[in-house]
């Protein structure tokens, strides 16, 4: 049953809630609404001075996250949604606002300056209404609001106040406390909506959709004189904004005398168009929101730009749809890319076992010849390699009026394929070649077995009595893979939280140190232990760093059977995603036992989104078939929880691997 018949509206359209927040996503369950959740990866970074009062953030940050999604989705996961939602909560004390704790003392320090106090909760709500066009384009329509709720906590005695951060509920709650749990135990009084201050409006939004859905009439474009740019410098996309319908807000001395909606404001950023569409082309996905490329409606263009831009686009427009008979060229360039894609791995893969990549950064401007003279190859052979480098952006021409093409690398080759460039992927490379190629070769069969291929691929290679590695040199090999891997990834996850309050670290299945040097660089406080089987920490030594002050150390052992080293952190990358539930169960409860209260746990994996519609990366490892699981952000967060961790953070990095903070309760 729906008892709120605008609710019925949205059914049979994809709707999609930008948001993580369990209480958001159970908020809306419960009023009937049917939904797809896609946590917006949109930082929430806004300068808040730039902001003339605490809504104004709230509602910027809801719409960003929002808009992000929405940008996201058609080209992420190749659907286009009709509506996201996006929100964004906060707590405002004396003109301060207040978002999630990072540690306990901030929620402490949080908690304190609401002690005895009333303060405002703010939700801001944004709701993206996206159409696709036909020309490969999407117009997006955006509504946003706010809902303001006055609560007043009791006097809070230093006690209390501990024993309630201990608990681990303030983590991951603006302002340090949840009303609907324990924190309702802090209040004294509760002004305005309930459900506001856990996280979502719903009777605002209900309001919203009724007037979007059944009294579209009310879009009456009011413009507003004077366009505010975003804190962060993108245009502004905002269509609508507007204010608290609760009594005696401001926006209810709005109401429109002639309705019983309330009037809305529209805001229009730099655009003077009276229509609310504004466009964002779909053949380029770039995650930053605040580089969208936003194609406002022609206002800014004079007569002649805009003749212009309407050829331009028509042009585009056939080349993009085709005729009748033929398919779109976008649609078949896309297929091609998928159809080739092995091809231009292969030919990575070979150019970087050649070398190839070192050489021509040796000795730049070489000819084919004498490339296949140096890497002991075919000059036939050798050229095709060349070439093959040069379209994908690998390799370039040096001096385009020799008679013979020289080759030389690109920045590209450079900065990752040389194999002795600081961020290089060589060893990683050569582990995708040696081992995951023959894996994918099988993907057949590992799609009817359900199993890796790991056995088929070792019995294929003793019957064409292939070269046999030993064990050491695969040990090695595997180890140069991971290393180079966590080499490229190890800053950004090192960095991700502030980690300072950790003094010592333990990075179980650490491998070669590599994120334990990011760690005791990016936090000088720390030192970190590498925990690892006995047979990858003999051999750390091929893998030489710079041990800062000695703070990293090695510890062999299997962190399965045996003790763990006892630490303030524990660290996990790209561990839980390759072991089975048995296993996995296995090491967070030792872990558990180990940790005392307070302690933290940085995991580090690609999040899957939640609907598991993306990313291709992390779906795509996943058909290795190993004996782990990829998993969602939210899903890990359950596993923690079941083990005593509480999430406090989640950060998709936009990097390789994403990171999730939690701390044991
Ligand atoms: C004040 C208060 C906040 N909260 C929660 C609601 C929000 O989930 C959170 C505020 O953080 P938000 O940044 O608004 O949301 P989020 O990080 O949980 O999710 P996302 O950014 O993906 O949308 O605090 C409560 O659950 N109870 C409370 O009493």
């Amino acid at each position: 049953m729906v008892l709120n018949p605008v609710i019925s509206k949205l059914a049979g359209k994809l709707v999609v809630l930008a948001s993580a927040s369990p209480r958001r996503q159970e908020i809306l369950r419960n009023a009937g609404l049917r939904f797809e959740v896609v946590p917006s990866w949109f930082k929430e970074t806004l300068d808040k001075g730039l902001f003339k009062a605490p809504h104004e953030y709230a509602v910027e940050t809801a719409k960003q996250k929002a808009l992000e999604v929405a940008r996201r989705m058609p080209f992420k996961h190749l659907k286009t949604p009709d509506i996201v939602i996006g929100a964004d909560t906060i707590v405002a004390v004396n003109s301060l606002i207040l978002e999630k704790p990072v540690d306990k003392q901030d929620a402490y320090k949080m908690l304190s300056s609401l002690s005895g106090k009333e303060h405002s909760v703010f939700t801001g709500v944004a709701i993206v209404l996206c159409h696709d066009k036909d020309n490969q384009e999407v117009d997006y329509q955006m509504i946003a609001f706010y809902e303001e709720t006055k609560v007043k906590f009791a006097d809070l005695s230093e006690d209390m106040l501990w024993e309630y951060i201990n608990s681990g509920e303030p983590m991951d709650k603006a302002g340090g406390y949840g009303i609907q749990a324990l924190g309702g135990m802090l209040v004294e009084y509760v002004h305005g909506d309930f459900l506001n201050v856990v996280g979502f409006p719903l009777n605002h939004f209900c309001k919203q959709l009724d007037i979007i859905y059944n009294h579209s009439s009310s879009f009456a474009v009011e413009k507003k004189g004077s366009a505010h740019p975003l804190p962060n410098g993108s245009l502004g996309i905002s269509i609508l904004d507007q204010h608290s319908l609760q009594k005696g807000s401001e926006a209810e001395k709005h109401r429109s005398p002639d309705s019983s909606s309330p009037k809305l404001t529209q805001h229009i950023q730099n655009s003077s168009t009276s229509s609310p569409a504004h466009k964002v082309k779909r053949t380029s996905y770039e995650s930053g929101v605040g580089s969208q490329s936003v194609v406002s409606n022609s206002s800014k263009h004079n007569d002649g730009e805009s003749s212009r831009l309407t050829q331009l686009n028509r042009q585009q427009q056939t080349e993009q749809r085709g005729t009748e008979n033929q398919p779109k060229t976008q649609d078949l360039k896309r297929i091609c890319e998928l159809m080739d894609g092995f091809k231009a791995s292969k030919a990575l893969f070979t150019a970087s076992k050649f070398c190839m990549f070192d050489l021509l950064h040796n000795k730049p401007g070489l000819d084919a010849a004498e490339v296949a003279e140096e890497i002991k190859a075919s000059v036939k052979g050798t050229e095709c390699l060349l070439e093959a480098c040069v379209s994908l952006g690998l390799l370039k021409i040096k001096d385009k009026a020799h008679p013979k093409p020289l080759f030389e690398n690109t920045d590209l080759a450079t900065s990752f394929l040389r194999s002795d460039a600081p961020f290089s992927l060589h060893g990683y490379i050569q582990h995708c070649s040696e081992t995951l190629w023959p894996l994918f070769s099988h993907l057949e069969s590992a799609v009817q077995e359900g199993v890796s291929q790991h056995q088929r691929v070792k019995r294929q290679k003793e019957l064409c009595q292939d070269p046999v590695c030993s064990s050491q040199e695969l040990k090695l090999r595997f180890m140069s893979g991971m290393h180079s891997f966590a080499k490229i990834t190890a800053a950004a996850v090192a960095t991700a939280f502030d980690l300072s309050r950790f003094r010592t670290a333990c990075d179980l299945g650490g491998c070669t140190g590599a994120m334990a040097h990011e760690l005791v660089k990016a936090h000088p406080g720390m030192s970190v232990t590498v925990f690892d089987l006995p047979a990858v920490v003999e051999m750390k030594e091929h893998f030489l760093q710079r041990n800062t002050d000695n703070k990293v150390s090695f510890v062999a052992g299997d962190f399965l059977k045996d003790e763990l080293p006892k630490a303030d952190l524990y660290i996990l990358a790209r561990v839980l995603h390759d072991l089975t539930d048995e296993k996995l169960h296995i090491l967070l409860s030792k872990i558990a036992q180990t940790a005392s209260s307070g302690c933290g746990l940085l995991l580090s994996e690609i999040f899957l989104d939640e609907d598991r519609g993306g990313p291709s990366r992390g779906l795509l490892q996943a058909l290795s078939l190993s004996e782990g699981k990829q998993r969602s952000a939210g899903e890990y967060k359950l596993l923690l929880e079941r083990h005593g961790f509480i999430t406090a953070h989640t950060r998709h990095t936009g990097h390789l691997l994403d990171a999730m903070l939690s701390v044991k309760a």
